[in-house]
């Protein structure tokens, strides 16, 4: 049962010997076998090369790539594509002068997603949700971290989670969960943060475990939501469930959190629009991945993560969508990767770099996808006709993706 792919342009991020993730000015180094072969057996990567090393089996498919280039899936690591309706009354508002934080301030928001989730069916809920990661398979995500936190009950979390379990259980794309129950304070809390912090705490997380629903913890340590001091309480917790941190943080203000992150080996920090030099220091040398959301810059019209100054800086990054209803209601990694090259500056090999690799670590996925490595799963984009690896950034809000494979099988609806 093995596919040959032959003929192909050029083999996108091909790693010979496994790589954790790149930093720095290794981001800029793509590594690519021009006219290649790829061979699939049981889902798996087994061999590549040079097309005049080809070996000359029996192969149940070949694929003819002439023309085209194949790279491994978009990794996403950073998504809330599990929520219910949408917020286009807000965006509306967002368009004749509101901000996304007066908005929240007058019970929208995440607040608004809440109540609408709270009062749709699991069942509901798992359609809507599907229907979103099917358009991310076929925009050439291959793996996915997906969020509780539009919940903000003990039972909505818990449902949000339940679906997200059930979604990896029936897709073949790579699926990762995180409770972030400490999203916002509900209504029913406000005033009395700690109340909801312990509810969490003391009935959620031991819920969670038992079902085993997540991987990971997350908490908007941000001015108006949770502090640092929340931060640590909640990681401390988490830590006692064997819950690995990821902290959405440095949204609008630095306050500290990215410090936190740190402190408790998060495996990501995410978002970091507001960056001073002292959360750059901080995150020299560590294993925690600076992880940029440019789709969110772009529809909320905030600042971008500054990823020139990061990766001069020697630091690792990896770009992910943030797919959610309030300020990013959009999977597209493509457009991720084009708007981090046109607006971060990124160089299309870096922002290839951040949105594979670099984001496979981001969900401790690095041993299984991201790069053209044998024994990873042969999850793959395979492109149109396109010259050069940088049309698919430089062709932005355009589709260069003709088919996608999952364990080395085309993915059809
Ligand atoms: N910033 C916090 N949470 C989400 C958006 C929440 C919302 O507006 O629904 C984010 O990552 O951007
Ligand atoms: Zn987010």
């Amino acid at each position: 049962m093995a596919t040959l792919f032959k003929n192909i342009k050029e083999l996108i991020q091909v790693r010979t010997e496994p790589i954790s993730f790149v930093s720095g000015k290794a981001m800029s180094e793509l590594p690519t076998i021009k006219n290649a072969f790829l061979i699939v057996e049981n889902g798996l990567i087994s061999d590549f090369g040079t097309m005049d090393t080809c070996p000359d089996s029996n192969f149940s498919e070949v694929v003819d790539a002439t023309g085209r280039m194949i790279l491994p899936s978009w990794c996403d690591s950073h998504t809330h594509i599990v929520y219910a309706g949408n917020r286009e009354g807000e965006f509306v508002g967002r368009i004749k002068g509101l901000s996304y934080e007066e908005i929240a301030a007058n019970g929208g928001g995440i607040l608004n997603s809440a109540k609408t989730l709270q009062e749709t069916s699991e069942e509901e809920l798992y359609q809507q949700s599907k229907d979103r990661l099917e358009d991310v398979i076929q925009l050439g995500t291959g793996a996915v971290e997906i969020k509780s936190g539009y919940g903000l009950t003990v039972d909505a979390e818990l449902k949000m989670l339940r679906v997200i379990k059930r979604l990896k259980e029936n897709y073949p794309v790579a699926v990762k969960a995180t409770f972030l129950g400490a999203h916002a304070v509900p209504v029913e809390y406000k005033g009395n943060k700690e109340a909801y912090l312990k509810l969490l705490i003391d009935e959620a997380l031991p819920k969670i475990t038992k079902e085993n629903l997540a991987e990971y913890i997350d908490i908007f340590c941000e001015t108006g939501y949770f502090s640092v001091a929340d931060t640590e309480l909640i990681l401390e917790a988490g830590k006692t469930y064997g819950l690995i941190p990821k902290i959405h943080v440095n949204q609008f203000t630095a306050i500290g959190g990215v410090q936190s992150g740190v402190k408790y080996n998060a495996l990501s920090v995410d978002h970091l629009e507001a960056m001073r030099d002292e959360d750059i220091e901080a995150l020299k040398g560590t294993q925690t991945m600076p992880v940029a959301l440019p789709s969110c810059s772009y529809f909320l019209s905030i600042p971008y993560t500054p990823a020139r100054k990061m990766i001069d800086a020697g630091l690792p990054l990896a770009l992910a969508t943030d797919y959610n209803p309030g300020s990013t209601p959009s999977g597209n990694m493509n457009f991720v990767v084009s708007t981090a090259c046109i607006k971060m500056k990124m160089a299309p090999e870096e922002a290839i770099n951040a949105a594979t690799l670099n984001g496979a670590y981001a969900m401790g996925l690095e041993d299984k996808v991201g790069s053209i490595t044998k024994g990873k799963q042969a999850n793959l984009i395979l492109t149109k006709p396109i010259n050069s690896f940088g049309f698919i950034p430089y062709s932005f809000g355009m589709n260069q993706i003709d088919k996608v494979y999952l364990k080395g099988k085309e993915f059809f609806v």
